[in-house]
């Protein structure tokens, strides 16, 4: 499936997001910070990360802005609003909401792979409200009415 994207004058000598292989879900994104600027995320700190793309999903498709599991791991720094959610008639600026949960300060730098990028089908519904809703085993059941641990544990 093709979609169109708008790389704006920032991302500008950037490379395209891209699938960094065959399988990946996601399209990694790049930092479009200003060349030689270093934004340092200090420890328990959020920022929003420009990634110098606009992009016009078909509707019936949603983007999901996803952290990278390196940067949580080795750092601690995730995306605050996981997963973001880019609607099919958004045109501007694709943004990335990062946090440092991690304890040390976090530099970030012009065409750093920050986040990724997955699209996905959306469903739209008509909601129907009823007075009751049909029975089910569970019922109203939730939160861990299941029990924690796994059989025999
Ligand atoms: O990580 C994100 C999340 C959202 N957006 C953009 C695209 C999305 O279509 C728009 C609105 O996002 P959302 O619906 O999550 O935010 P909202 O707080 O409900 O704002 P709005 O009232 O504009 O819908 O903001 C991003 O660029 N990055
Ligand atoms: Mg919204």
């Amino acid at each position: 499936m093709k979609v169109a994207i708008r790389r704006l004058p920032n991302a500008e000598g950037l490379p395209s997001p891209a699938y960094a292989s065959e399988g990946a879900a996601g399209l990694d994104l790049h930092a479009a910070l200003a060349p030689g600027q270093k934004l340092v995320l200090e420890p328990g700190a959020r920022d929003l990360i420009p990634t110098g793309l606009s992009i016009a999903l078909p509707q019936g498709y949603e983007g999901q802005v996803r952290p990278r599991s390196g940067l949580a791991a080795e750092h601690g720094v995730t995306v605050l609003n996981a997963p973001g959610t880019i609607d099919s008639d958004y045109r501007g600026e694709i943004k990335t909401l990062l946090i440092n949960l991690g304890g040390q300060p976090f530099e970030i730098i012009r065409g750093m792979r920050i986040a990724q990028l997955v699209i996905a089908p959306v469903t739209h519904v008509t909601l129907e409200e009823v007075d009751d809703l049909d029975a089910t085993t569970r019922g109203a059941g939730g939160f861990g009415s299941t029990g924690v641990s796994g059989e025999g544990a």
